[in-house]
């Protein structure tokens, strides 16, 4: 969106509130004209003001008007944020929602000629089939417009390197922040404070998507920069290979190590799989260290809190001493925005007919599917193939049961065990199962213990008798371990989060 055309949406807004019956016009006109549009996206408007005190003033008195304002406009809330941007620069309009006012770029850089932004219409130029739910969706169609381009990105491609993009990641409560940050790292790499960003959230809620959404947009915003993005897994593997390889002059190492320390921008996938490989998060750390002295943007994402993993603190605080975001399972309202996505985006990849899913059929599928969005992602794919095939416009709750009960992993046919639930918790914390079981009482054993009778005992809701001898305990200490872990979760966030995640794990088998 180019900046004159935001504008002309905040002279808008200005007008409308100018209207209002409760307020002072020209009080509004002296505010106002010390604010500073910077973005505007479905329901997201954010603005600067030139000090604290006018952003509180501004807060304080017409926030509620400006949301209104919007709203009338577009017809969908507004969540309209102020920021204080003590040099306002000319507004720039960004694809949707950033974290904080992006000043120009402070090299003679080249920035993209024509920034990602989704068009924004009124609400009412949708098309009718979307219901009423407010969600914000960025439209498909990819509107970046560089060209693919020879680049010196650190794998040698050119061009993007995945479909993940800003524009088709629907956002919502549960992301919005790791969406704004992931965004501001991609519009201006390197800038303190997000470096390193650290995402985490459970599986299948969207952490490739915005690394690799930030590895393109660099990739075509900045084709100069060197954007490497690596799931550790692979980094581990390279690592393996690389350091047993038995070359005398040690060239696969010294490769290797090159190859991710010449990244300007370094993005590292699932650094949980590094847990318990000594040797590679030493050259991790190492690569780490280097990339930060040379003001080179690292991007890190985990299944869990920098703290939960089983790693050396120095380097879960070294990770974490960015910016760190989670992304929480979505809403309703971000699953049915995904779920209209990716109608689109299968409409569009099939061409002829249109494929309608009743509004109904979508709602069953967000409800009843579980946080995971590839697990979403995939009832979409049956139902469009099922109501396809079989040429039908509609399915009855029923028939949605029958054809997803197997689909959803918390569904009911998953019949989930205390063996189950004991196989992942000794995953997740590295601990044997017959230190499990045994009478072993340090606490890298014990908690992992707590955990696994309190999950056993609320995801099977089975007599604690029954868990007890399962882990070679009796009743009273298999409630005592289910309260400690209950006491706990009430007290941190993290620990909260650690089980839900695990959570996650069991039912995902
Ligand atoms: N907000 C979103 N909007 C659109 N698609 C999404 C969104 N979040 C996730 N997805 C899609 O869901 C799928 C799973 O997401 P992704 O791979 O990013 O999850 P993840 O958090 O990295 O999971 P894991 O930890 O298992 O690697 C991908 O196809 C991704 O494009």
């Amino acid at each position: 969106m180019d900046s004159s055309l935001l504008n002309d949406y905040w002279q808008n807004v200005w007008r409308i509130v100018k209207e209002y019956d409760s307020v002072d016009a020209s009080q509004v006109d002296a505010f106002f004209a010390r604010l500073h549009p910077q973005v505007i996206s479905e329901g997201f408007f954010m603005l600067t003001a030139e000090n604290e005190f006018l952003k509180n003033w501004v807060e304080a008195h017409y926030l509620p008007f400006i949301s209104q304002a919007l709203q009338d406009m577009f017809e969908v809330p507004f969540n309209v944020v102020l920021a204080i941007d003590s040099a306002p620069a000319a507004p720039v309009a960004a694809p949707a929602v950033v974290v904080a006012p992006s000043p120009a770029p402070s090299v003679a850089a080249p920035v993209p000629t024509a920034p990602i932004t989704p068009p924004l219409q009124p609400y009412n130029t949708r098309p009718a089939s979307a219901t009423a739910t407010v969600y914000e969706e960025a439209p498909a169609a990819p509107t970046q417009t560089a060209a693919p381009q020879e680049n010196a990105s650190g794998d040698g491609t050119s061009s993007r390197v995945s479909t993940s993009t800003f524009e088709n990641f629907v956002i919502g409560d549960s992301n919005r922040m790791a969406y704004s940050m992931a965004l501001a790292v991609a519009e201006n790499p390197s800038k303190e404070p997000l470096n390193p960003l650290f995402i985490y959230g459970k599986s299948g809620l969207g952490k490739t998507h915005l690394m690799r959404a930030i590895e393109n947009y660099i990739r075509d915003s900045r084709p100069y920069l060197r954007t490497l993005y690596v799931d550790a897994a692979d980094l581990l593997n390279d690592y393996t290979i690389a350091s047993t390889t038995h070359d005398t002059e040690k060239n696969s190492f010294v490769n290797f190590k090159k190859r991710y320390e010449d990244a300007d921008v370094l993005l590292i996938d699932d650094i949980q799989h590094l847990q318990g490989k000594k040797q590679t998060l030493n050259i991790v750390f190492q690569i780490f260290n280097r990339l930060r002295d040379m003001n080179k943007q690292i991007v890190l994402s985990a299944d869990r809190a920098p703290k939960n993993i089983d790693i050396d603190e120095r380097y879960s605080s070294r990770f974490s001493s960015g910016g760190t975001v989670d992304i929480q399972p979505p809403e309703i309202e971000t699953k049915l925005g995904i779920i209209r996505l990716f109608i689109n985006e299968y409409q569009r990849n099939a061409g002829g007919d249109s494929i309608v899913i009743p509004d109904e059929v979508q709602l069953f599928i967000a409800e009843n599917s579980s946080p995971n969005i590839r697990e979403l992602k995939g009832a979409v794919t049956t139902v469009i193939y099922h109501m396809t095939y079989f040429g039908k416009t509609s399915m009855t709750a029923d028939e949605l049961n029958a054809l997803l009960a197997s689909h959803f992993t918390g569904g009911p046919t998953r019949n989930l065990t205390i063996d189950d639930i004991q196989k992942e918790v000794e995953k997740y914390f590295h601990v044997k199962h017959t230190d499990m079981l045994s009478s072993k009482r340090s606490r890298d054993i014990a908690y992992p213990r707590q955990i696994a009778i309190f999950l056993c005992r609320q995801m099977l809701d089975v007599p604690f008798a029954t868990i007890g001898k399962r882990f070679n305990r009796d009743h009273s200490t298999a409630m005592h371990s289910y309260t400690s872990i209950e006491k706990k979760i009430n007290q941190s966030r993290e620990v909260r989060e650690e089980i839900e995640n695990i959570k996650q794990m069991i039912l995902e088998g």
